[in-house]
């Protein structure tokens, strides 16, 4: 059954499972206590300041809420290791694959055990719609996003981490994976969930639902906010705003009915931020663009910065709205 499934299917069904595995990893890393923070922009250890004040924020983080000052682009140990395991891990069952993943790591060698090669077995039985079942190596780009929400891993703001595996078939983002492995359904011993997305086929992992009529919900960024975005926002006129860290995890709040829609109207957020989000909302019937209402492309020589923002909504017929009151008041940077 499994090797009669098409290509793009197994992909979708082996990044499951290898995203619950990176989910573990990222866990352990945090649960030993030490992340390891390296500041990207410099290439070296963030200022003893910065470590101190994320070491309280771990242990404080209900009642600590000071954001981080500049560009807020950390890389941990938790970043790295999930990488490495869901880089071995696909590269190993689709190695004429194109894979591409945030971080840079050096070759390390992968401990065996994080090297995954399950499925997720409903997904491989779904039937794969008809224009993805020819799709070849060579059409797909797997784009990786070992752990989103960096800043507030470090922050200790862990329900807004995620794992993001996003698959594209000829440029689009249409199979998606996000791993929430700090989500907790009350069970404390039983720690993660994974929800998915298939355009055409379906999603799973998650309850499907909407903001009641009448109420508007903004969400956005939390650790990278300028006068853009708050103008942006404000346009809006919202009734309620969640500033809350990661692409994946204010996406989730999209397909959980939190928020009606997700603007970032200025460069940040790079194609491993958006293609797995893109895809499962899509698949749900949202829609995710570039603030001029363009989808991103997924093609692997691509430039990787979403440098046109981003703006998604919950249901695909409102994104013109919003498309055109934000357009009245930020003009996109680029
Ligand atoms: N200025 C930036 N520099 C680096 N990463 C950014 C920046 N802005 C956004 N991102 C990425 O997009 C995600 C969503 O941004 P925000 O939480 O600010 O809305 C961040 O968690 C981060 O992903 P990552 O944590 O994987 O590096
Ligand atoms: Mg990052
Ligand atoms: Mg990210
Ligand atoms: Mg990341």
């Amino acid at each position: 059954m499994a090797q009669s499934a098409p290509l793009f299917i197994r992909i979708v069904a082996s990044s499951i499972a290898a995203a619950n595995k990176a989910g573990k990893i990222v866990r352990d890393v945090m649960n030993k206590g030490d992340l390891g923070i390296i500041d990207k922009q410099t290439n070296s250890l963030p200022s003893f300041v910065t470590v101190m004040l994320s070491r309280l924020q771990i242990r404080f983080a209900s009642r600590i809420l000071i954001p981080f000052q500049g560009k807020n682009d950390l890389q941990t140990e938790g970043d790295r290791s999930a990488q490495r395991c869901i880089l071995a891990s696909i590269s190993k069952q689709f190695p004429g694959v194109t894979i591409i993943g945030e971080e840079e790591t050096d070759s390390c060698e992968v401990p065996a055990d994080w090297i995954v090669t399950e499925s997720d077995e409903h997904v491989l039985k779904l039937d794969c719609p008809e224009e993805y079942q020819s799709a070849t190596e060579s059409d797909i780009v797997v784009w990786v996003d070992p752990l989103d929400g960096t800043a507030e891993y470090t922050q200790g703001f862990l329900d807004h981490v995620t794992i993001l595996i996003g698959i594209a078939v000829r440029n689009r983002a249409v199979g998606g994976v996000i791993h929430q492995p700090f989500y907790s359904s009350g069970d404390s011993e039983k720690l993660g969930r994974t929800l998915w997305g298939i355009v055409g086929a379906g999603v799973g992992g998650f309850t499907p639902a909407h903001v009641p009529d009448g109420k508007r919900i903004i969400t956005t960024t939390r650790s990278h906010l300028t006068p853009t975005v708050q103008a942006a926002v404000d346009a809006i006129n919202p009734d309620q705003v969640l500033k809350v860290g990661g692409a994946g995890h204010k996406v989730l709040l999209l397909l959980e009915g939190k928020a009606n829609a997700y603007m970032y109207p200025t460069p940040g957020t790079k194609r491993w931020d958006t293609c797995a989000p893109e895809a499962v909302l899509h698949a749900m019937g949202g829609k995710l663009t570039d603030m001029y209402g363009n989808f991103y492309s997924y093609a692997k020589d691509t430039p990787v910065a979403n440098s046109d923002g981003v703006l998604a909504t919950a249901k695909a017929d409102d994104h013109k709205y919003y498309l055109q009151v934000i357009s009245s008041v930020v003009k996109p940077a680029s």
